[in-house]
């Protein structure tokens, strides 16, 4: 699907010929040549347009694709596919769609270097960091494959015999709007439990990151789900509006920033849709000085530069207890600058670029106002050229730790989406506690402490949705993940999540005569 010039010849790909085409994709030679809407279950041109985008290799600053933004007649088409879908799907028994899910799950797992791949070539993280990126993916797939065939209403019993129950019905069509940061995982999230559940799906990637949505499109179909259950449109802000507007569409889930999410349910509340909303976040990691010194220290890195800092919840305000400020954050700074820069698709590398040009100037132009608001930099948050020539567009920068930071400094109000740790003082438990929920934010926060009683002291006081003792930025399929006050509400994994893609409907059932009161 994915050819190079010399690789033209291989195409239509066969799923045997894809490890040799994984081994052939390095850094500079991807090109997207096939369309990337997917409707019906195949791939299409759309119908119509609403402007044109350009996807690019964050590694080589190449364009690796342009293609055309739906229009509202290809969003219709893709939303009308997603109806008939649906009408099958939503007949199947639970354990039918489970096993559809499992082979679902089966055949990204067998494809996950291929899917990593694609998804370094375009976002720019490591392919180390990729590979744990498609595993947390497929296993999404198997979790709610397995909660397919357990869902179920209640039996209650009513006076005379008679009774009621309750069905666990699904929405309908359900749209997806994703961030590109995880674009394949957050497709994944979004879309297994909204299958498992019974409803179909119109997804809608950022225009940043069209590209690994595809693979998942034609998994899903490989796999057995009737044609228009997945489906993908592609565009940005004037196709999202296509989407969230329509009056067949039944919900919304959105993965994005704060003012984005909030168009959207602005959008979702004129049709009375339910939406889910993942967004940003400015996280709080408290350190104490009681803490593992060498946990915390990885804890810190694991919460700053995972996908070159691009990470909604990021433990960005790092808290550090004034007993051990200077030795943990000496610790801290030797081992970002460690922190290996370069090829992505290398497998030694573990930071890569940011996912634009404009992305990684506003990042920089965050370490510039925090310099000139006070901070210390102490390693780092200037631009950084790889030695090898095919990588010197790229946009690559160094992780940066600031020191000296204060509360009120933009650094450490807003989210800056970039590999930037600002690290912050503090004395008391009551202190660091006010100064963490000082925001607005509410996605994650994180505590290292070998105090068993503060470690659930403090996190039952933090104003987070995902709590994290002494380990930060682990992602396991069945915690349920989401976030308090600004960073949105609705849950994606866990057993909650079928919540947020179901309804309930209640049936009384009388087995007397009726007791009119006519
Ligand atoms: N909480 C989470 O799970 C989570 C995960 C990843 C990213 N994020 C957040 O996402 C943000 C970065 O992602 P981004 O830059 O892609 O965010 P964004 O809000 O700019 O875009 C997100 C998506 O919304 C679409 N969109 C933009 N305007 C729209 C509109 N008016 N109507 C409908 N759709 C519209 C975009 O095309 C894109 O697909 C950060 O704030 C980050 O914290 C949150
Ligand atoms: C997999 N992580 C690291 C928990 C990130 C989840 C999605 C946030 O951007």
């Amino acid at each position: 699907m994915f050819l190079r010039a010399g690789l033209a010849g291989l195409s239509p790909l066969r799923h045997t010929l894809r490890p040799a085409l994984v081994a052939a994709m390095s850094t500079g030679t991807f090109v997207v040549s096939q369309p990337l809407n997917y409707r019906g279950g195949a791939r299409v041109d759309p119908v119509d347009a609403s402007g044109t985008e350009k996807a690019f290799e964050p590694a080589t600053g190449r364009v690796i694709a342009t293609f055309t933004c739906s229009g509202e007649k290809e969003v219709n088409l893709a939303v009308q596919d997603a109806k008939a879908a649906f009408k099958i799907w939503s007949q199947k028994s639970g354990m039918e769609r489970c096993r559809i899910l499992l082979e679902a799950a089966r055949i990204i797992r067998d494809r996950k270097d291929e899917i990593a791949t694609v998804e370094t070539i375009n976002n720019g993280k490591s392919i180390f960091e990729a590979h744990w990126d498609i595993d947390t993916s497929w296993q999404c797939l198997e979790y709610y494959a397995g909660l397919a065939g357990s869902m179920a209403g209640e039996h209650i019993q009513l006076p005379g015999g008679s009774f009621g129950y309750t069905r666990r019905e699904p929405l309908g069509v359900c749209v997806g709007i994703g961030a590109w940061n995880y674009p394949f995982q957050i497709a994944c999230w979004k879309s297994a439990p909204a299958l498992a559940c019974g409803n179909a799906m119109v997804f809608k990637p950022s225009p940043f990151t069209p590209v690994s949505t595809l693979l998942l499109a034609e998994v899903y179909t490989e796999a057995g789900v009737p044609p228009g259950l997945f489906n993908v449109v592609q565009g940005g802000a004037a196709t999202g509006q296509f989407l969230c507007q329509h009056r067949d569409v039944a919900k919304v889930s959105f993965t994005g920033s704060v003012p984005t999410g909030s168009k959207i349910m602005e959008m979702s509340a004129k049709g009375i849709k339910p939406v889910t909303l993942e967004l940003g976040g400015k996280s709080p990691l408290i350190i104490f000085s009681d803490c593992d010194m060498k946990n915390a220290v990885k804890g810190a890195l694991m919460a700053n530069f995972l996908t070159q800092g691009e990470v909604c919840c990021n433990g960005t305000r790092v808290f550090v207890q004034k007993e051990i400020l200077d030795q943990f954050t000496e610790e801290v700074v030797k081992q970002t600058q460690r922190i290996k820069i370069g090829d992505p698709l290398l497998e030694d590398t573990r930071m890569g670029p940011l996912i634009n040009r404009p992305h990684l100037e506003r990042v920089l132009g965050f370490v510039k106002v925090a310099k000139e608001q006070g901070a210390k930099v102490l390693c780092g948050g200037d631009l950084y050229v790889p030695e090898d020539p095919k990588l010197k567009d790229g946009y690559y920068m160094r992780p940066c730790v600031l020191a000296n930071c204060r509360d009120d400094m933009t650094c450490v109000k807003e989210e800056i989406f970039g590999p930037v740790m600002s690290i912050l003082s503090f004395d008391t438990e009551a202190e660091v506690l006010e100064r963490a929920n000082d925001t607005t934010f509410g996605l994650a926060a994180g505590v290292f402490t070998r105090d068993i009683q503060r470690a659930h002291r403090v996190v039952a006081e933090l104003q987070a949705g995902m709590c994290f003792i002494n380990n930060y930025n682990v992602s396991p399929v069945e915690l349920p993940f989401g976030g308090y006050k600004k960073s949105g509400f609705g849950r994606e994994n866990g057993r909650v999540t079928i919540e947020y893609y179901s309804q309930l409907k209640t049936v009384c059932v009388e087995m007397g005569d009726v007791e009119s009161a006519f």
